[in-house]
């Protein structure tokens, strides 16, 4: 299977070369070049099978032979065997016709969990067999930083670089970065917001002389293998309340676009959808977006759900090539008028392909609270906050089509934010015991201003000093 930039101007690459390549080389994202399918018999076949058989029988088509299914199932099995709970991803009722999908079961109790324990095992084989490394740098708002130190750390091919912002993640997720005691690990605070550290890391990869330098690959969204692992929870959530003969909608609390475009594409495979419901929280882009056409950037607002505190939602161009037929040449002419006036027109036809599919609510703060409360008094229930975006705007869809369940995704585990819950609901959740002492671990990080050469010749002497004192 071969894989195409949304900007057409960048190489075709195979499933290996484009998990290693992050972001294409003209500034696009990377795309199948043409969607694989499961019959209805293959979805209704993952009724009742565990987690990581469903994972094989979605991922198969996308990898493509290009690594031997032995070696495919094995790093599977051992990616969701570090998963707390025996579903993987269980599905729990909190109202009628309302389902929370439990994503935050892995090491590092986020959703980011389930598509990084995979790619780090991924990246690790494909780099032992071309006897390579590589140099990771990723941008985070929180949960994609410590998954990925969690699923690289310790690995001798990869260097990890991660950027987030200084003082705007939680302290449990800063903790997760910054304590983890292995020298291949870097946790860099950028004076800037989360969309700063985003655009300083796709600044790197299109810096050829950087990229090529460092052997750079990265782990946000931004990489197609992300987007893959996630369309898997799709499938097993959907099955399990009677896909394919029976509809289902989810609802997705959205930042960087890469979690509801998975679930796109499980629909594109063959898994009946109605609805894909994008929440945003009081940061709206992608609710405006889709109310008026115009995705224009303001200036990032803190909210309670900081993971979710983003303006520039990456994987949005994936959908765009899609609703624009795959003219790259549009996609081009889009994403030029974003970076010269922080703005763009999404035209009538491809807007409307978007709204056959998609609808979007932006929830405010005080709504946020007022869900995880009412939630929490109805059902006993503690959902975080970014949770309850889902679970508030899926509320919406069920407002329209109450015959329709509607899956909520819960991307994060309600002790990464203990002081947003104890606000809303009294309640203050523990972390498990495997981080019962996150608090006491000593911290390592490094504070950089927000200047892309800066923080670029950093990262070049930091991977030189390390890999010089290895050799
Ligand atoms: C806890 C949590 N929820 C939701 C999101 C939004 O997911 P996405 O960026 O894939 O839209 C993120 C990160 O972006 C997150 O960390
Ligand atoms: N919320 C994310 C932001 C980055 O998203 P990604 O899915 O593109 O890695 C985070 O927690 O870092």
């Amino acid at each position: 299977m071969l894989h195409v930039s949304t900007r057409g101007e960048a190489p075709a690459l195979g499933f290996a070369d484009a998990l290693l390549a992050g972001l294409a080389r003209d500034g696009g994202l990377y795309v199948p070049e043409s969607w694989p399918g499961l019959t209805r018999d293959a979805i209704q076949g993952l009724a009742g099978r565990p987690y990581a058989a469903a994972a094989k029988a979605v991922l198969a088509p996308f990898v493509g032979g290009e690594i031997p299914g032995a070696a495919l199932g094995a790093m599977i099995e051992d990616a969701y065997a570090t998963f707390r709970h025996a579903a993987t991803c269980p599905l729990t009722q909190i109202g009628d016709n309302l389902f929370v999908l439990e994503l935050f079961h892995g090491p590092t109790l986020a959703f980011k969990d389930v598509a990084m324990q995979l790619l780090g095992r991924l990246m690790d084989h494909v780099l032992k067999e071309r006897g390579a490394r590589a140099t990771i740098v990723g941008a985070t708002s929180g949960d994609t930083g410590s998954a990925a130190v969690e699923a690289f750390k310790g690995l001798d091919r990869v260097d990890v670089f991660i950027l987030y912002p200084h003082g705007r993640v939680s302290e449990v997720q800063r903790r997760q970065m910054t304590t983890v005691d292995s020298p291949n690990v870097h946790a860099l605070a950028v004076e800037g917001t989360f969309d700063d550290c985003q655009a300083m890391v796709k600044g790197m990869f299109n810096h050829a002389r950087f990229r090529d330098e460092l052997q750079l690959s990265g782990v946000n969204s931004i990489n197609w293998a992300r987007v893959a692992a996630q369309a898997v929870y799709y499938f097993t959530a959907a099955v399990a309340l009677g896909s394919p003969h029976r509809p289902v909608s989810f609802s997705v609390p959205t930042g960087n676009f890469g979690d509801v475009l998975a679930g796109w594409v499980a629909k594109r495979m063959g898994l009946p959808v109605e609805r894909l419901m994008i929440g945003t929280n009081a940061n709206d882009i992608l609710a405006r977006t889709l109310r008026s056409g115009v995705y224009a950037i303001r200036t990032v607002q803190p909210t309670a759900s900081p993971s979710m505190d983003i303006q520039i939602s990456s994987n949005f161009e994936r959908l765009l090539f899609e609703a624009y037929d795959r003219d790259a040449a549009a996609i081009r002419r889009l994403m030029a008028n974003l970076a010269q006036s922080k703005a763009f027109t999404v035209d009538e036809a491809p807007l409307a392909r978007i709204h056959r599919e998609f609808s979007a609510e932006a929830v405010s703060e005080p709504d946020v609270a007022a869900e995880m409360a009412a939630t929490c008094r109805a059902t006993g229930y503690v959902l975080d906050p970014h949770t309850a975006v889902g679970t508030r705007a899926g509320r919406a869809l069920l407002a329209e089509r109450p015959d329709i369940p509607v899956i909520a995704l819960s991307t994060a585990h309600p002790a990464k934010f203990p002081d947003a819950v104890e606000r809303a609901t009294g309640i203050r959740p523990a972390l498990p015991p495997h981080m019962a002492d996150l608090m006491e671990r000593p911290e390592r990080f490094t504070v950089l201003p927000n200047d892309r050469a800066g923080v670029e010749r950093f990262i070049r002497e930091r991977a030189r000093a390390v890999r010089g004192a290895a050799a």
